[in-house]
This record gives C-alpha cells, sequence and structure tokens, in this order.
C-alpha cells in the first residue's frame, strides 16, 4: 500500500515517454491519445539528468525558489497582491484563504505565485527577490514546456485531423502568447485536529495543459467512470514524471472528445496534510484564439468568446463574482 493509500484510491494512469513522443513514436502517440480521451491526465516520463540546463537542474532550482519564496514574511508578499498587479491574474501573490475550500465552510488551505511566461507582461514583471535570482530557471523551465505543449498538440491535432491554421499547436505562442504562466503553490501543514482536509478545491485548469511537479502526494484525479458521482483517486508522484493535465479549452475545441481532468489536493487518508510545494507551467491560448469547437469546420468569427474575454469569465466565476459549475484554476 503506498503511503497508506489503499491500492483502489490510486490513480492507474498512462505513462507517455517524451523523448519517444518527439521521436514520432507510434506507441507513445497512441497512449496520449488514449489518456487524453480516457481521463485528461497523465504521467508524462522526462529524462531529468543533474548536469547544468537539464531539466532536473531545473525542477530542483525551482524547489529552491519556492521554499525561499513563500519563507518571505507575509507584509512583502501581500506587496505583490495578483489582484492588484494583474488584470488576468497572470503575476502576482495569491494569500492563503482567499478562494473558497474543499470542504463546506473551509477556505483554500495553500499560497501562489504565478509567473508571467508570456510577452505581454514580461517587461513589466514583479520579480520577489528569490524569483529574480532563480529567474533562469524560471525562464529555462517555461521554454521546456512550450516545447511539451507543441509536440502534444501536435499529436492530437493529428487524431482531429485539425487544418494547420486552426490546429492546436497554432492557437499557442508568439507575441501574443499572454497568458501563459508559472505557478509556484505552497500548502502549509494541516491542523492535527482536522484529520482529512482538502486544501485545493475540485476544479478544471483553464487553459489547454498543465505540466505540474510535485515530490509530495496529496493530487488527486475524479474518477466518474460508472456511478457518474465522483470518486477521489490519488496520483503518486512518480520518479522523474511530471503530470500533464488537459485544461477546459483543449476540451472545448475538441467539442468534448478530449476531457479536462477534474482534480483537487487532498490529504493522505486518516491523516494531516503535510506542508507541500509544487509547481506548474499552466500553458494557454494566444489572446485571440476562439474558444469555440474546432472539430465542426470553419470557424464563424462572429459571436465567439476570444480567449482575452474567456479567461476574464472564469476569474470572476472563481472569485465568486459569477456562478460557475465547476471551478476553474486557482491563482
Ligand atoms: O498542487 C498541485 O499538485 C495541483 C495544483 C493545481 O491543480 C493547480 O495549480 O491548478
Ligand atoms: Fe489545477
Amino acid at each position: 500500500m503506498a503511503l497508506g493509500v489503499p491500492p483502489d484510491q490510486v490513480a492507474s494512469l498512462e505513462v507517455v515517454n517524451l523523448v519517444q513522443l518527439l521521436q514520432g513514436s507510434h506507441d507513445a502517440a497512441q497512449r496520449l491519445v488514449r489518456a487524453a480521451r480516457r481521463d485528461g491526465m497523465f504521467y508524462l516520463e522526462i529524462p531529468e539528468g543533474n548536469e547544468p540546463g537539464s531539466m532536473g537542474r531545473l525542477v530542483q532550482g525551482i524547489y529552491a525558489a519556492c521554499e525561499e519564496l513563500f519563507r518571505l514574511p507575509l507584509d512583502d508578499k501581500m506587496k505583490l497582491d495578483v489582484d492588484q498587479l494583474s488584470e488576468y491574474k497572470t503575476n502576482g501573490y495569491k494569500p492563503i484563504g482567499r478562494n473558497i475550500g474543499g470542504l463546506p465552510g473551509h477556505r483554500d488551505g495553500f499560497e501562489s505565485y504565478a509567473v508571467s511566461c508570456g510577452s505581454r507582461e514580461l517587461g513589466l514583471l514583479c520579480w520577489p527577490g528569490p524569483l529574480e535570482t532563480y529567474q533562469e530557471y524560471l525562464l529555462d523551465f517555461s521554454s521546456r514546456c512550450y516545447d511539451i505543449l507543441r509536440v502534444i498538440c501536435q499529436v492530437l491535432s493529428a487524431e482531429l485531423n485539425l487544418p494547420p491554421g486552426v490546429s492546436f499547436e497554432a492557437l499557442h505562442g508568439g507575441p501574443d502568447a499572454s497568458f501563459d504562466i508559472i505557478r509556484l503553490l505552497h500548502y502549509e501543514t494541516g491542523r492535527q485536529d482536522s484529520l482529512f482536509s482538502v486544501p485545493q478545491v475540485a476544479h478544471t485548469d483553464l487553459g489547454s495543459l498543465t505540466v505540474l511537479f510535485s515530490e509530495t502526494p496529496g493530487l488527486q484525479v475524479s474518477d466518474r467512470a460508472g456511478s457518474g458521482q465522483d470518486k477521489w483517486l490519488y496520483v503518486m508522484p512518480r520518479r522523474n514524471c511530471a503530470v500533464i493535465n488537459l485544461g477546459d479549452a483543449m476540451s472545448l475545441w475538441s467539442h468534448g472528445q478530449f476531457r479536462s481532468s477534474v482534480h483537487r489536493v487532498a490529504s493522505m487518508p486518516e491523516n494531516v496534510m503535510p506542508e507541500r510545494y509544487s509547481f506548474a507551467f499552466l500553458g494557454r491560448p494566444v489572446s485571440s484564439a476562439p474558444m469555440c469547437p474546432l472539430t465542426g469546420g470553419p470557424v464563424e468569427e462572429e459571436n465567439i468568446l476570444l480567449c482575452e474575454d474567456w479567461v476574464k469569465e472564469k476569474f470572476r466565476g472563481l472569485r465568486g463574482q459569477k456562478k460557475m459549475d465547476l471551478c476553474c484554476d486557482h491563482t
């Protein structure tokens, strides 16, 4: 039993090898497509290495950045409040408790910091001290994740026979790519009197895809097969692997053929929440991307929400200014 989790509560996700995917392996592409259709979540095996510039080094550097950043006094962090700094919540600090939590009557139990990877805000970015130290790591990491996003988009576009002009990959990157962020997260230790807690509420990610790293368990994915009700399965950390989530944009563009995974963070069964760090690259469409199915022939320009307005709507929901079925994404 992995860390006290019964085997039937552990998610069994596809494992896709990045090198094989980049080499055009049919088997790797098939695994990816299966995962996109069935779970909207999978492990991506990445050769991490430990030499300068390797993914292993970048990942270790970003964990160090998280620890140093979140150790700063709350007053200093609050000077960089995400809701004050950035209209689209792409840069700045979110304190614990600003969002709803995962159990009735509770608030969230994590702080986070968004670093914009997009070109629009680059010049305006606020880099608190520790992040300035690790700036190169963050920039390198975002470009690695962008390569990952591109190859996954290519495979999924090919699966749906999308024409080049409206392929998933055509809707990311370039000077219009302003919404991509790296999110650093820190979960506080749970109180001893609350054995089971859900510090991050069930949600889907609002963008196209997320590349997520954490060495500490707690991530859960909803498995609705059968009863149609949420059954929560733990997504255990796996050596040399990131977890990839497909987000709402992918599900919308593919007309539901690809799923956006519903996930949350919880403590282990019968345990308090341990201190936990995680970080993720959240790849989002360019601001001019049409937010409608791409599979039904030519896209009609009129009456279609563009990503720019779509992002604003999603955040109005999250902050409780508008009712939403499922809370998405959690800057
Ligand atoms: O901390 C985690 O493992 C999950 C983070 C997450 O789901 C998010 O930031 O959207
Ligand atoms: Fe998420």
